[in-house]
C-alpha cells in the first residue's frame, strides 16, 4: 500500500473532484459518512456521550459533518468548535450552517474559555487538525489536548491525531493527541510507523473515500507499506524437478568464542527459509557446536577463537557475514580483504556493520546492492547521530545512494531503504526484542538471495516473513517466552500463511451458511 504525502493527497482530492464531477463538500460528506458508518456499526446506538472537537479547517469540517449524522441517528453528542484561527474553510462553514439548520449549536472555544467536563467512559472525536497542520498548535490548544488525556476517555482521531505533522516530528511532544484509534482517509500516513511519532497511535484503519484509483495507481510514493498483498507476488514457488542445487548455496561467515550461537541461528534460518545448501564459516571452536546443533549444515573453520582469514573454494550463491564475529584486529583485516575481492551478493550484520562503521572507506568495496541490517545502535555508528526520525531516513537514503546498498533499519516497523524509497514492514511484535532475532533475520535474507530473489525483494520479503513467523508463534508462546529459535521454527507456517484466505466477517459467514 502506498503511503502518500500531504501534497499527493491534496492533488488526489483535486483530481477526483474534477474527474467525478463532484464538489469538495461532497467529498467531505463521503468522509464523514464513512466515519459515521464505522462508529454506528460498533456503537449500535449506545447512549455514550460523544464529544466532537472540531477545528476550523477541513478536518474540523469532517467532524462537524459527522456530528450531523450522529445526531440524526439519536446519538448523545456535544459539539465544540476549536477556534484556533479566523480562517475557516469553505466546507467547514457549509457544514456548520447545516448543523445550525438542525438546531445544533456548537460551543465555540478559544483561549479564554473553560474546557468542558469529559467522563472517562465518554468518547472524544478529535477533528481539530488534519494533514494541514503547518505550525505548532497554540498553547491553549495544547492544554485542551492535555485535558483530553486527563479525562481518560476513548479518543477517536479523524484522519491523523491532531498535532502530528505529515513530514516532520512535532516540536512540542505533549501537544499531540494520543489516539486510541485513528480513522485515516484513503491511505495510512508514514508518521504512524516511525518510532517518534507512532507512539501517538494505538490502532488505525483506512477508510476508502473513493479518491480516483487511476490517479493513486499512477502516483509514485517515497514510502510503501508492506503487507501480505505486497509480498505475495514476490513469492517464488518450488518446481517439481528442482533439486537442492537449484535453491542456492548460502555461506555464513561469523562467530567467535562464546558467540557461535549467532552464526548457528543464522545458518538454521537460511536452511528453513529454503536455501538448498548452507556452509557456516566459523572459528575452529565452533566446529563441534555447529555440527551437533545443525547436522544439515556444512562447516568450514579458521582461527581457533576468532575469524582471522576468509578463504574458501566452495561456490556460494550468497554470503552473510558478521553475526557474532567480534571486531579483533585480525578479524577486521580478514573482513577488509574479503570485501575487496568479493563480488557475490552480500548481507552484512552485527559486527560486520561495526567493522564497516569504523572503516567507512570499505563501503566502496561493497558488492552491488549489499544488504545492511543494522539496529538503531549500529545504524548510528554508520550514519552518525540524527536529529529525528526524518533526519535518520534522509541520512540512510544518502548512504544507500552513495554505496548502492540496501539498508534494513530494524525496529518495531522495520523500514527497508533503497536509494530514495522506503518499504515499511507491518509484521512483528515486541516479543522479538530478544537475543538472536537479528541473526535469524540475516540468515533469512541471505537464504532468500541464494534462492534467486533480488536483494531488495529478499530484504523486504525476509523482514515480512521474520515478523509474520513471530506473530504466529506468540499465539502459543506469548511475548516474554519467545526465543529467536521459535522465530526460525515458525518460518514454515509463515510461508503457509501467505496463502491462507482471510477469515470472513461473522455477518458474511452467517449469510453464506443460509
Ligand atoms: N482526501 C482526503 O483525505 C480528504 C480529507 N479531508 C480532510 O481535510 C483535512 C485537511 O484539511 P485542511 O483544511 O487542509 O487542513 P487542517 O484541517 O488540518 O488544518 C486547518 C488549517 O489550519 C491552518 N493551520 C495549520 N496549522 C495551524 C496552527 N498550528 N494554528 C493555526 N492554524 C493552523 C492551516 O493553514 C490549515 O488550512 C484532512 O486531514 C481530512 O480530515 C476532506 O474532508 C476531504 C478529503
Ligand atoms: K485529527
Amino acid at each position: 500500500m502506498k503511503l502518500f504525502s500531504a501534497e499527493q493527497i491534496y492533488a488526489a482530492d483535486k483530481f477526483t473532484i474534477a474527474k467525478q464531477n463532484i464538489t469538495s463538500d461532497e467529498l467531505m460528506e463521503r468522509s464523514a459518512v464513512q466515519i459515521f458508518n464505522w462508529m454506528h456499526l460498533r456503537m449500535q446506538g449506545a447512549p455514550v456521550k460523544i464529544h466532537l472537537f472540531c477545528g476550523i479547517g477541513n478536518n474540523g469540517g469532517d467532524g462537524i459533518a459527522l456530528a450531523r449524522h450522529l445526531q440524526e441517528h439519536g446519538y448523545n453528542i456535544a459539539v465544540y468548535v476549536v477556534n484556533y484561527s479566523t480562517k475557516r474553510s469553505k466546507d467547514f462553514l457549509i457544514n456548520l450552517d447545516r448543523l445550525k439548520d438542525r438546531k445544533i449549536w456548537p460551543n465555540f472555544m478559544d483561549s479564554d474559555g473553560e474546557f468542558p467536563e469529559i467522563g472517562a467512559d465518554d468518547i472524544i472525536v478529535d477533528a481539530i487538525f488534519g494533514i494541514g497542520l503547518n505550525r505548532p498548535p497554540a498553547k491553549w490548544v495544547g492544554k485542551l489536548i492535555d485535558h483530553f488525556h486527563a479525562s481518560k476517555a476513548f479518543i477517536l482521531s479523524v484522519d491523523i491525531p491532531s498535532g502530528l505533522y505529515m513530514n516532520q516530528v512535532p516540536e512540542q511532544k505533549d501537544a499531540v493527541v494520543r489516539a486510541n484509534f485513528v480513522l485515516s482517509f484513503q491511505t495510512p500516513k508514514l508518521v504512524f510507523f516511525l518510532p517518534e511519532t507512532g507512539i501517538y497511535i494505538d490502532q488505525w484503519e483506512v477508510l476508502d473515500i473513493g479518491l480516483d484509483m487511476e490517479f493513486l495507481t499512477a502516483e509514485e510514493t517515497d514510502y510503501e507499506l508492506i503487507g501480505k498483498s505486497e509480498v505475495l507476488p514476490m513469492y517464488v514457488p518450488r518446481t517439481k524437478f528442482s533439486h537442492k542445487g537449484t535453491h542456492g548455496h548460502v555461506l555464513l561467515v561469523g562467530g567467535s568464542y562464546g558467540k557461535i550461537g549467532a552464526v548457528t541461528l543464522a545458518s538454521v534460518a537460511a536452511l528453513k527459509i529454503g536455501s538448498g545448501l548452507v556452509t557456516s564459516y566459523v572459528p575452529a571452536c565452533g566446529y563441534t557446536i555447529l555440527q551437533t546443533a545443525l547436522p544439515e549444515a556444512m562447516v568450514l573453520t579458521d582461527g581457533e577463537t576468532a575469524i582471522t582469514s576468509i578463504d574458501y573454494t566452495i561456490k556460494p550463491s550468497a554470503i552473510g557475514i558478521g553475526m557474532g564475529m567480534g571486531t579483533e584486529t585480525q578479524t577486521i583485516q580478514a573482513f577488509a580483504t574479503f570485501l575487496k575481492s568479493n563480488s557475490l551478493p552480500l548481507v552484512i550484520d552485527a559486527d560486520g556493520l561495526n567493522m564497516l562503521a569504523s572503516n567507512m572507506e570499505l563501503c566502496s568495496f561493497l558488492s552491488k546492492q549489499t544488504v545492511l541490517t543494522p539496529h538503531e545502535g549500529e545504524l548510528e555508528r554508520l550514519v552518525g547521530k540524527w536529529e529525528d526520525d526524518f533526519d535518520k531516513l534522509a541520512k540512510v537514503k544518502a548512504l544507500s545512494k552513495k554505496f548502492d546498498c540496501i539498508v534494513v533499519i530494524k525496529g518495531a516497523h522495520t523500514i527497508t531503504v533503497y536509494h530514495d524509497k522506503g518499504f515499511v514492514n507491518t509484521t512483528g511484535n515486541p516479543g522479538m526484542a530478544t537475543a538472536g532475532c537479528g541473526d535469524v533475520l540475516s540468515g533469512i535474507i541471505t537464504g532468500l538471495i541464494a534462492q534467486g530473489y533480488e536483494s531488495l525483494k529478499a530484504a523486504i520479503f525476509g523482514v515480512f516473513l521474520h515478523g509474520k513467523s513471530a506473530d504466529l508463534q506468540i499465539e502459543s508462546k506469548g511475548y516474554q517466552a519467545l526465543l529467536a529459535s521459535d522465530v526460525v521454527e515458525g518460518l514454515g507456517t509463515a510461508y503457509l500463511d501467505l496463502f491462507k484466505l482471510p477469515e470472513k466477517p461473522p455477518q458474511q459467514e452467517a449469510e453464506s451458511q443460509e
